[in-house]
């Protein structure tokens, strides 16, 4: 995959499941949600979104089915069993007995317990005073559940052939990765396949990568990858060959900006949709391979001019949305800039930003509308609900 706006062939999403029925007004900002959702319609709202993507031809596949048939394999439920339990959090004696628990269970029970954790009241019963387990409450995790599971975007990323799984900056989400290490490992359908970038190198989250064109990738820094992320992605993905240039794009730090693809996506193969504010403002660091295997660093540019410069083209043209500034701020809030572009101009947005999508579809973009009022309460639009894993070139 070397676009963002490619014929869409295949595409990773999770279908929110009981991790979501882990969330409470007591944990909700913890584990990255601004509400409660209502889980059954949170799941109808998901599945009307694989439909319209199906109905489109793309292949979906979902991360529950996969990972369960990763952990048919042996070697996969070690790693399983390892990814669950925490010896710090259980003390060694709990751990050791949840362990030969959940080496014993099928696939399916210990996918489930990987997704959606398990409280201490769950634990299996076991003979024995355990301190921990006392002074636990019953409804305590011993085992996080994965709420944000469903932003397949920000775990993995795959550029050209290569697969990335990212380094995320959250103690809430960083448990995902051992999820998406072990699909890649071991699903049949994803044996052989090449990795880029190392899990435990610097923080890189997938929300913040965009492939803007063939060889040419732009990276958010702000309040999930960092600067020394985009850097090493940068000096990994210059080693493997698959980029020669990388923008560094400095964002807000903060939770309505918290990854680049919140405030700008492509709609087309030179044009994207951006948040007004972010047009006059955003600039970038341009990096290229430099002597003795080095980087050569420039800038900062102004983005749009940076990005065109790497592309090789005139102007990346942007969809001006116009908006009134709280419109803007509303919609951006509600991730009107969090398009997925299923073809040049086909793009699948939330329906409920409704001047967003006015202006997309006056510059001639197809909007294929879908409900997003709870999917919406953890922060992220189709982009962020969607891994492609095969697109045809532009
Ligand atoms: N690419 C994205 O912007 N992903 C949205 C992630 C939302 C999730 N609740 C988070 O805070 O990480």
């Amino acid at each position: 995959m070397e676009s963002e706006v490619g014929p869409l062939r295949s595409v990773l999403l999770h279908r929110p499941g009981d991790e979501l029925k882990r969330l409470t007004p007591r944990n909700n900002d913890q584990l990255l949600f601004d509400s409660i959702p209502w889980v059954d319609r949170a799941q109808e709202e998901h599945d009307a979104f694989a439909k319209v993507l199906r109905g489109r031809g793309v292949e979906v596949l979902l991360l529950t089915d996969l990972l369960q048939a990763a952990l048919e394999d042996p070697r996969a439920r070690v790693a399983g069993v390892h990814a669950a339990v925490d010896n710090r959090r259980l003390g060694d004696d709990l751990a050791d007995s949840l362990r030969s628990y959940l080496s014993g269970v099928d696939a399916a029970v210990l996918g489930k317990v990987l997704m959606s954790g398990m409280t201490f009241e769950e634990l299996p019963a076991s003979e024995g005073a355990s301190l921990v387990r006392k002074m636990h409450h019953p409804h305590d995790f011993a085992v996080d559940p994965l709420p944000n599971l469903l932003f397949t975007r920000d775990s993995s990323v795959w550029i050209t052939d290569r697969v990335a799984i990212a380094s995320l900056a959250m103690p809430a989400r960083r448990r995902e990765t051992a999820l998406l290490d072990i699909v890649y490992a071991y699903h049949p359908r994803f044996r052989g396949a090449v990795r880029a970038y190392g899990a435990h190198s610097a923080p890189i989250e997938g929300g913040d990568v965009l492939l803007l064109a063939p060889g040419v990738l732009a990276v958010g820094v702000g309040e999930r990858t960092s600067a020394a992320g985009a850097e090493s992605l940068a000096r990994s993905a210059f080693a493997d060959e698959i980029a020669h240039t990388v923008l560094a794009v400095p964002i807000a730090q903060n939770r309505a900006t918290m990854h680049l693809d919140t405030v700008c996506t492509m709609i087309g193969r030179d044009a994207v949709v951006m948040y007004p504010l972010a047009r006059e403002s955003l600039v970038a660091y341009t990096l290229r391979p430099g002597e003795d295997g080095g980087l050569r660093v420039d800038g900062p540019a102004p983005f749009l001019d940076a990005a065109a410069e790497a592309m090789g083209i005139d102007r990346l043209h942007v969809i001006d949305t116009g908006l009134d500034p709280v419109t803007a701020e509303r919609e951006q809030w509600d991730d009107g800039n969090n398009t997925l572009a299923v073809a040049p101009g086909v793009v699948v947005g939330y329906e409920r930003n409704v001047e967003t999508n006015a202006r997309l579809e006056e510059a001639g973009i197809e909007v294929l509308r879908i409900a997003g009022s709870e999917l919406g309460s953890g922060r992220g639009g189709p982009r962020c609900m969607s891994c492609p894993v095969a697109r045809d070139s532009v």
